[in-house]
């Protein structure tokens, strides 16, 4: 069965920015202070070095409610057996990802225009990636940046839940939520920082305050 998603906080790590924290760390540290969803990215690891960070960053959040992510490697997603599987839209089409990992796992799917996001069929994909509203040096080879405007254009013609990505920060929170978006994807905004779960409750708690009720 596929588990319920909170896209709220979602943490993506980076291998070159965990120094001082180790990944399985900062993963850690960031659940403790509200990260919902936590993806494994590492663009230089073999697949073998990939099932094994996912498998630790699984054990280390095995009693809290955060789901695990793999970013790209979809044999290293079904090894690790984490709870999603995120791609974009160079990587392969998501019908092939959906065939591959069955009917069990999330897919997530990077969307950076309105036309993209009317193409999203919800049958396959369970949230897309909307990004980057801001440019960012953590992914050097980011499309166009979408900014706010874009933002609301493109969750507005998504069919399923979006979560907002690239150059976000504590300041852009509410801005994001309303758009529509369901949550912030952030990088550097954790991983590097000195204290990544005090840097995960103060985006914790902009979400909370941004959010009626
Ligand atoms: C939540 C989320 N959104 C977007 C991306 C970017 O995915 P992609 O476009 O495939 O780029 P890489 O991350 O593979 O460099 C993401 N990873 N996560
Ligand atoms: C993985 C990814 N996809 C689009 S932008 C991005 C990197 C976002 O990093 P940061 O939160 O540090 O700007
Ligand atoms: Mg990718």
């Amino acid at each position: 069965m596929k588990k319920p998603f909170d896209l709220s906080l979602y943490l993506v790590l980076d291998p070159d920015l965990c120094q001082q924290h180790s990944m399985v760390e900062t993963a850690r540290e960031a659940v403790a202070g509200g990260a919902t969803m936590v993806q494994v990215r590492h663009k230089r690891a073999s697949t073998t070095e990939r099932i094994a960070l996912a498998r630790s960053v699984k054990e280390a959040l095995r009693n809290t409610p955060a789901l695990v992510v793999m970013n790209d490697d979809i044999e290293a997603a079904i090894e690790a057996g984490v709870d999603a599987l995120h791609i974009g839209q160079r990587d392969m089409p998501a019908a092939s990802a959906r065939a591959r990992i069955g009917l069990n796992m999330l897919l997530g799917l990077s969307v950076n225009s309105e036309s993209a996001a009317q193409a999203v069929d919800p049958a396959l994909v369970d949230y897309v990636g909307v990004g980057p509203v801001f440019a960012t040096p953590t992914k050097t080879d980011h499309e166009q940046p979408i900014g706010f405007a874009g933002l609301t254009r493109i969750v507005a013609a998504c069919p399923v839940p979006a979560v907002a990505i690239g150059g976000l920060k504590q300041q852009h929170v509410s801005d994001v939520l309303a758009t529509g978006a369901s949550g912030i994807a952030v990088v550097s905004a954790i991983c590097g920082t000195p204290d990544p779960q005090q840097a995960s409750r103060e985006l914790w708690e902009r979400i909370l305050a941004s959010r009626p009720g």
